[in-house]
């Protein structure tokens, strides 16, 4: 393949066009803001997210939409408060056959929409969707990873595959789109809500209950969505769930740990992105809807968004375990 682009200059976005970069002529990354860009070309550094790490030289930083016209493939990095902004401005400068990747773990609130049905609306619904235990600052340096991507169409999946598969980082097709993707979203509220018990000081045994149950709700709510309650054992659900559960390196988990502490920040002040924190309206909304309880949601909810005391939280979440 000659050309892919990405665009979303930052931490994923980077680590896509590195492994891309391996297997095509051209990769264009795309920045909203020139500085950057220039650097980037200039130095062969992305010195905002990865200082450290040289990107290969077929990486092209370009801030001009319009360089994506010959691009057979284009993977969406922004988060997904960007998402229908940045389908939205990028509409009248693709050709119809190309495939677009969504890489973002959200969902929009108030619509409840996916990324997918995002996609959908500007373009069609042969979209690609790529999630798994991904922490791009191991995948920029050629860590071994893996990840699941779904669509509606085998072969663009394929090409995907194709596109992105190194000795180090290796994909799995799977079918189920919607499941894909809400996994992802309900990840990071569990990450949130392991990080809120960890920065309480709750024992090991008591958080792994809350993971288990976690995991057992994901597939409860993925299958209200329409989804298939399998895809929660795949690397996207069962190995996303622990790996950002459990690590410091998650953002979502960090936010919990800090809320568990009592220590309020301004996240988006911070222009740390954290998905999780924008997700809680939406999945809570989602529960209701599709009428499926999940305590670990509500728990979430209620410390981030109603501010009830972690110690209050818990002790409501606790009397609900296995009640
Ligand atoms: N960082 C990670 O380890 C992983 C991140 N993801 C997902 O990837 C998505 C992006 O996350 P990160 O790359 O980590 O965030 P980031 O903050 O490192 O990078 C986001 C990029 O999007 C750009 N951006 C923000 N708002 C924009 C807008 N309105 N228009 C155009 N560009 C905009 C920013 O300038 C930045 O370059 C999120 O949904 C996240 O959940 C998924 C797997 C791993
Ligand atoms: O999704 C991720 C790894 O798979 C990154 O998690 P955070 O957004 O919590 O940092």
């Amino acid at each position: 393949m000659e050309k892919v682009g990405v665009i979303g200059g930052g931490s994923l976005g980077t680590a896509i066009a590195q492994i891309a970069s391996q297997n095509v002529d051209e990769v264009y990354l795309h920045l909203r803001r020139k500085e950057l860009a220039d650097i980037i070309n200039q130095t062969g550094f992305n010195n905002e997210y990865y200082p450290n790490t040289k990107l290969n030289n077929n990486i092209k930083a370009i801030t001009d939409f319009n360089k994506l016209k010959d691009c057979e493939i284009i993977f969406l990095s922004v988060p997904s408060s960007a998402f229908r902004e940045t389908l939205s401005n990028l509409q009248k400068f693709i050709n119809e056959s190309v495939i677009l990747v969504s890489t973002a773990k959200g969902i929009e609130y108030p619509s409840l929409k996916t990324m997918g049905n995002l996609i959908e609306e500007y373009f069609d619904d042969d979209y690609v969707s790529l999630s798994g235990p991904n922490f791009a600052s191991e995948m920029v340096l050629n860590l071994e990873t893996v990840s699941n991507i779904a669509s509606k169409n085998k072969n663009n999946s394929k090409k995907v595959k194709e596109v992105l598969t190194t000795q180090q980082f290796k994909l799995k097709i799977i079918d189920d789109v919607v499941g894909l993707e809400i996994c992802g979203v309900i990840k990071n509220i569990n990450a949130m809500a392991n990080g809120i018990c960890k920065g309480m000081d709750i024992n090991e045994n008591a958080r792994y209950a809350i993971l288990t149950k976690g995991f057992e709700e994901t597939q409860k709510i993925v299958e209200a969505i329409g989804g298939n309650p399998s895809t929660v054992k795949e690397y996207c659900g069962f190995g996303d769930l622990v790996l950002t559960s459990t690590s410091n390196e998650s953002r979502n988990h960090t936010l919990g740990m800090l809320y568990g502490q009592r220590i309020i920040v301004d996240e988006d002040a911070s222009g740390i992105v954290v998905e999780g924190k924008k997700s809680i309206k939406a999945i809570k909304d989602i529960c209701k809807k599709y009428n499926t309880e999940s305590i670990i949601v509500d728990f979430v909810y209620d410390v981030v968004i109603k501010h009830v005391q972690p110690k209050i939280a818990f002790k409501r979440l606790w009397e609900k375990i296995e009640n």
